[in-house]
């Protein structure tokens, strides 16, 4: 059955939480996205660190508000501060967030993504290839990109969120975000949003910023998915093509408020 989507009224009083508490958001994220990760949360209102180094990383993660891991360029170097992060972050309740970037065809990171499955992820969020090779019903996509739709891997999304007991969001044309048991759908965004590098991983940082919000972490990562949507499809709107596609995003970000998402 296909879910509902998430009600405008309850991605903007999510907007509104965010912006109260402007969560300071670690992320240890891929090289290719750093800077634009960044320029995302800044412009909704989070506030992003970027703290690699084993050492501080597990000192950083109990201090930061969440946790974002992004195995897009891992090293087995950047894969021990990512674990160290993670416990320090598991014991001191900080939620963590993973993206699974490429896992599948590769098998450094699909056996790392694994792993830290069973490290309880807050949340998890990938395209439609990425969710069915964690979910274990497909092979990987094409490198960064997905094979597949997000409508087919939305049996494996509510799979792999009862077996983790992650909020898993599944994106694509539609975005499915799935506590296992409860769904939401969110619309917007355009396909271009697929020709831009690092709209994905900077979805996830925003969802690790939510998932530090109170109330429905269902809810609070859906409206994650729904700010992305609604802001391309502005930037969309506002631009000619990928170059201008991104300054434009970042403002519509910036703008978004309330009344536009109720
Ligand atoms: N065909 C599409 N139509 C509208 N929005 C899309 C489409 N494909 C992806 N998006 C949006 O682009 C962003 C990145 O999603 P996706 O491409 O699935 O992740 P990734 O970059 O990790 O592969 C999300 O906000 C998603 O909703
Ligand atoms: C191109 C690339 N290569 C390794 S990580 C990365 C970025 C992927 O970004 P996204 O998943 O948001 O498309
Ligand atoms: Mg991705």
């Amino acid at each position: 059955m296909q879910p509902d989507l998430l009600p405008g009224h309850r991605a903007a009083s999510v907007l509104h939480n965010l912006r109260l508490s402007s969560p300071l958001v670690h992320c240890m994220t891929n090289d290719v996205v750093q800077n634009f990760t960044a320029n995302v949360l800044l412009a909704i209102g989070a506030s992003p660190a970027m703290v690699i180094e084993a050492e501080e990383a597990a000192q950083f993660s109990p201090v930061a508000d969440s946790l974002l891991i992004n195995i897009g360029t891992l090293t087995a170097e950047r894969s021990r501060a990512m674990l160290a992060a993670i416990h320090a972050a598991n014991d001191s309740s900080t939620p963590w967030v993973l993206d699974p970037v490429a896992v599948g065809g590769l098998s450094f990171r699909t056996q790392f993504a694994r792993d830290i499955l069973s490290l309880r992820p807050a949340a998890i969020r990938g395209n439609a290839s990425e969710i069915l090779v964690l979910a274990g019903d497909a092979a990987g996509g094409r490198g960064v990109d997905s094979t597949s739709d997000s409508s087919s891997a939305l049996p494996a999304a509510l799979h792999l969120a009862q077996l983790t007991g992650a909020i898993v969001a599944v994106t694509g044309e539609l975005d499915y975000v799935t506590d296992g048991v409860n769904s939401w759908a969110v619309a917007g965004g355009d396909i271009l949003m697929t020709r831009v590098v690092g709209t994905g991983c900077a979805l996830s940082a925003v969802v690790a910023a939510c998932c530090s919000l109170s109330g429905s972490r269902l809810d609070n990562v859906a409206a994650a998915c729904r700010f992305m949507k609604f802001a391309g499809r502005r930037a969309i709107a506002a631009g000619r093509g990928p170059g201008s596609f991104s300054p434009a995003f970042l403002d519509a970000l910036y703008l978004l408020n309330e009344e536009a998402l109720a």
